[in-house]
């Protein structure tokens, strides 16, 4: 029978049916991180239980961890007692810890594709909204809470709930200057910032199969802002030249027979879906983020909206102008920036920082006086390969501190954190009040080459303007 690669994956890990449509899933592979692990492993202890599978966990460091000065003890005492516990959790249950001193570290969702740990049809989960990157892969990769971070340390596996499919289709092709940041804030501005919930997200067309992994991984990584807690792409070429030859990826004969079984895994084409959607990729706009949620973004030619549907999406709206210090109608473009932050999970790789430092460099554009703009690689791997391009100097020469990985001021859990009142243009994927660091700190969620535009002029700018681009 026809079939989703969604439900293909899943029904190959169901240990047992439990009724009332939940599942014990296997769990392929387990990526720990600082922030939401100590308490789980606490729990273990309590239960004198053991990690039952510990070569399928493997963790790392990267919300809390300084991106100027990472020498030990850290300067903020709570974030050296966080990574101490990481340290010694990892160490006492003989778990796989990618370590900052040995340079192994990055952001979670960047480095499992890196190394190859993330392949398709693997069940990923993390203690993290953000696993739904994975999903670029073919990967059936979602986010948990910590009770169930304790369940998958314990047991390798954990009780979900099926998850309807919605394919959506992004057919044609994208103009000049627009990315894959851009199609997903489209989607996400579409749909509304709740369509996806309880919905698996499949994405394909024209324009996500020419996409790179990179590109995919930007897709899949933010359809928790659109409410779904699954994204995925269906495993192809693309997929499987990216991952040959990576740390963790097969070799020989088992590479062969792994791609055989990857590309079996692909949706059928008479896969039936529970709804469907199709966008032209040629509608698409470079987008900017203006209000409080990811679905409040216009075009970068567009307005601060005025006028909603009913009265309770009026006051939304009028909320979010306030706290933003907008007023309806108002160009977005043109909005002034204190802060640009380029990194995070969403764009963090290797290709967003290359396709920036190319256009600062194409251009000798600097970054505008008064504006502090930051460059977090999100991994030692995408920060080696941009030093040894001697991208890194690029990017000072153009202004830019150019730092060690890290989320950084995506959530501003370490020191990169917005003064009260200021505006950050931010390729990060969350634009809720208070998330970078200030209570009163304003996020406006754009692509990399948008803030790169941004730092540039100091305000929001159209990058295909700014860098001239003809992509
Ligand atoms: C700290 C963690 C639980 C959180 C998440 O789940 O996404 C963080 O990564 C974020 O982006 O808000
Ligand atoms: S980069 Fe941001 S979104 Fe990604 S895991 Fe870190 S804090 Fe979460």
């Amino acid at each position: 029978m026809a079939s989703t690669l969604y439900r293909k994956v899943f029904d190959q890990h169901v240990v047992r049916e439990l009724g009332e449509d939940q599942y014990q899933l296997f769990i392929g592979l387990h990526l720990i991180h600082e922030a939401t692990s100590a308490q789980a492993f606490a729990m273990l202890r309590e239960r004198g239980l053991q990690v039952a599978y510990p070569e399928r966990n493997v963790a790392t460091v990267d919300h809390i961890i300084p991106t100027d000065d990472v020498a030990r003890p850290f300067a903020d005492a709570q974030s050296e007692a966080m990574l101490a516990a990481l340290e010694n959790n990892t160490a006492s249950f003989g778990l796989r810890f990618l370590s900052a001193e040995r340079r192994e570290n990055g952001i979670v969702h960047v480095i499992g594709a890196e190394r190859g740990l993330t392949q398709p049809g693997l069940t990923i989960v993390c203690g993290d909204s953000h696993t739904a990157t994975h999903g670029a892969f073919g990967a059936l990769a979602f986010g948990i809470g910590t009770s169930q971070v304790r369940d998958v340390l314990g047991t390798q596996s954990v009780i979900v709930n099926r998850l309807k499919v919605r394919r959506i289709d992004i057919t044609g092709a994208l103009r000049p200057g627009v990315s894959a940041k851009d199609v997903i804030l489209y989607v996400i501005h579409r749909l509304g910032p709740k369509a996806g919930v309880g919905f698996a997200y499949e994405f394909g067309g024209a324009v996500v199969d020419a996409m790179s992994m990179d590109e995919r991984m930007t897709v899949c990584n933010m359809v928790v802002e659109g409410g779904a807690l699954v994204g995925y792409c269906n495993p192809d070429e693309t997929t499987f030249a990216y991952l040959r030859g990576r740390p963790s990826a097969p070799e020989g004969e088992d590479w062969d027979r792994a791609v055989d079984w990857w590309r079996s895994l692909a949706s059928d084409a008479d896969a039936p879906y529970d709804d469907r959607v199709v966008f032209d990729g040629a509608e698409i706009s470079p987008m900017v983020t203006w209000g409080v949620n990811l679905g409040q973004s216009v075009p970068v030619d567009g307005h601060v909206p005025g006028a909603a549907a009913d009265a309770a999406a009026e006051a939304a709206l009028a909320d979010a102008r306030t706290f933003m210090g907008v007023t309806a109608g108002q160009p977005v473009e043109g909005i002034g920036i204190d802060v640009a932050f380029l990194g995070s999970c969403t764009n963090g790789r290797l290709s967003d920082f290359v396709e920036v430092a190319e256009a600062l460099r194409r251009s000798g554009a600097k970054v505008a006086e008064g504006v502090r703009a930051l460059a977090v690689p999100g991994s030692q791997e995408v920060r080696a390969q941009l030093v040894e391009r001697g991208l890194d100097k690029v990017f000072e020469q153009a202004g830019f501190e150019f730092r060690q990985p890290g989320c950084s001021m995506c959530i501003a859990m370490n020191q990169d954190r917005l003064n009260d009142g200021e505006t950050a243009a931010s390729s990060s994927n969350r634009n809720f009040k208070g998330r970078q660091g200030s209570p009163t700190g304003r996020t406006l969620i754009m692509s990399p080459l948008s803030v790169a535009a941004a730092a540039v002029r100091g305000a929001v700018a159209d990058p295909r303007e700014v860098f001239a681009t003809n992509r």
